[in-house]
């Protein structure tokens, strides 16, 4: 196992009320799994996703990834924990605009210092050629479209070669043929050995991932029950991208 929720809280405080946004989540997701997130707008997505990767700390409850205990760690410690461990892709990139792609990718080897100076550029290469991106290495992330921009978002993830990759909505802001490549990419990490969680609205690519969990106004919900008619005709949709 190599995320674990226990038992996990988060409420938030609203005009002197309490909103809980996360109900006592308990889950477990395995070395090489590949899971997604669906769930309304406002049912708690991103907040489990920033539960799972110590972006926020729960109310009460504990995260454990790769046995350790995120709750035990100061919150400096967590983040070049996180930089190591967890590869974070947003839906809108946030790359750096007044970077190159090759420096965006070499940003977390910069912050994690796990390489040697002269190897973070070549590795940074490396990356963006495993995303097809080596001919814009040296562009502007203005100089190239929304799904390069997430290839090259994608790569800078990858960085410093982290077990596990999360995604909040990394498709829902590209076309659909574009949403297709990408998926590819995180199937090929998938099949490479690393665990990815995506949270997304779009069914077609939630029924591909082997675990799908259910966000219900803050329940969280194991769900393998997508129908396998609502699958098929999903894969006939995606068919012409393979
Ligand atoms: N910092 C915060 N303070 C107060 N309430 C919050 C905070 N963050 C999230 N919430 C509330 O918690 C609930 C869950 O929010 P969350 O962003 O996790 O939903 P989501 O499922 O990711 O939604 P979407 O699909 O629209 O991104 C919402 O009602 C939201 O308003």
């Amino acid at each position: 196992m190599i995320i674990e929720l226990k038992k996990v809280v988060k409420t938030f405080s609203r005009n002197q009320a309490s909103f809980t946004a996360i109900k006592g989540a308990e889950l477990t997701i395995d070395k090489g799994e590949f899971v997604s997130i669906i769930g309304k707008s406002g049912s708690g997505k991103s907040t489990l996703l920033n539960m799972m990767t110590g972006i926020d700390h729960p109310t009460s409850g504990e995260v454990y990834i790769l046995d350790t205990n995120l709750g035990q760690m100061r919150r400096s410690e967590l983040s070049k924990w996180r930089g190591l461990h967890i590869g974070i892709v947003f839906q809108f990139f946030q790359l750096l605009p007044g970077l190159t792609l090759l420096e965006n990718v070499m940003l977390p080897m910069d912050f994690c210092r796990c390489y040697l100076r002269k190897e973070r550029r070549e590795k940074a290469y490396q990356l963006l050629s495993r995303v097809g991106l080596e001919m814009q290495a040296n562009q502007y992330p203005s100089e190239i479209s929304g799904g390069q921009q997430q290839r090259a978002a994608i790569a800078r993830a990858l960085a410093n070669n982290p077990p596990i990759i999360v995604a909040d909505e990394p498709t829902g802001s590209l076309d659909e043929k574009t949403a297709a490549s990408v998926l590819g990419l995180f199937k090929e990490l998938v099949a490479e050995g690393k665990t990815v969680v995506i949270v997304t609205h779009d069914l077609s690519i939630a029924s591909q991932a082997g675990k799908k969990i259910r966000v219900v106004d803050g329940e969280v919900k194991v769900d393998n029950r997508v129908d396998r008619s609502e699958l098929h005709s999903m894969e006939e949709r995606l068919e012409p991208y393979a």
